[in-house]
């Protein structure tokens, strides 16, 4: 099976919330994600993480920590997929030129939207350990 290595971030807030992203378009339009993309060769995770949040929500990000691994099997593709928690760098706001809405969840508000389907066991996982998360950054 095909194999797609991403990276991805997990931003958060000073108020205790993450970024979610909807996608706009392609199979997976409507449905809900986190910011990042296709690792790159030469590139690592991390680099491919920052990149991508670069491109599609012209904003840096500061202090990233690995955060979680996440294998999924799609009906065509294998996901491997690297998450980062980060935050945005001081002063600048996400602008996606890739996605029709931003959303910043709280940890009650983070299964009201619909994640694509390799997200949902992380993100149930995440809102969990949500305290030691926010604490650790
Ligand atoms: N960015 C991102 N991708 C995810 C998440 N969950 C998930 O299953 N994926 C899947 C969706 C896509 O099939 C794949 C990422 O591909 P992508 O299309 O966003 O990557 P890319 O920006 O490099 O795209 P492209 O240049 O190939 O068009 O990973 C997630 O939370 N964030």
């Amino acid at each position: 099976m095909r194999q797609v290595t991403v990276a991805a971030a997990f931003i958060v807030d000073g108020s205790d919330r993450m970024l979610a992203c909807r996608r706009s378009d392609g199979d997976q339009a409507g449905f809900w994600e986190l910011p990042g993309g296709k690792v790159e060769p030469g590139e690592t995770p991390e680099q491919a993480c920052v990149r991508e949040v670069r491109e599609e929500l012209s904003c840096d990000l500061e202090s990233l920590w690995a955060l979680e691994h996440v294998e999924h099997d799609y009906p065509d593709f294998h996901l491997s997929m690297d998450v980062f928690c980060a935050r945005i760098a001081a002063g600048q706001e996400p602008v996606s030129s890739v996605h029709d809405e931003l959303r910043w969840l709280s940890r009650d508000e983070l299964m009201d939207v619909a994640w694509l389907p390799a997200d949902v066991d992380l993100m149930r996982n995440l809102q969990t350990w949500w305290g030691a998360i926010f604490e650790e950054h």
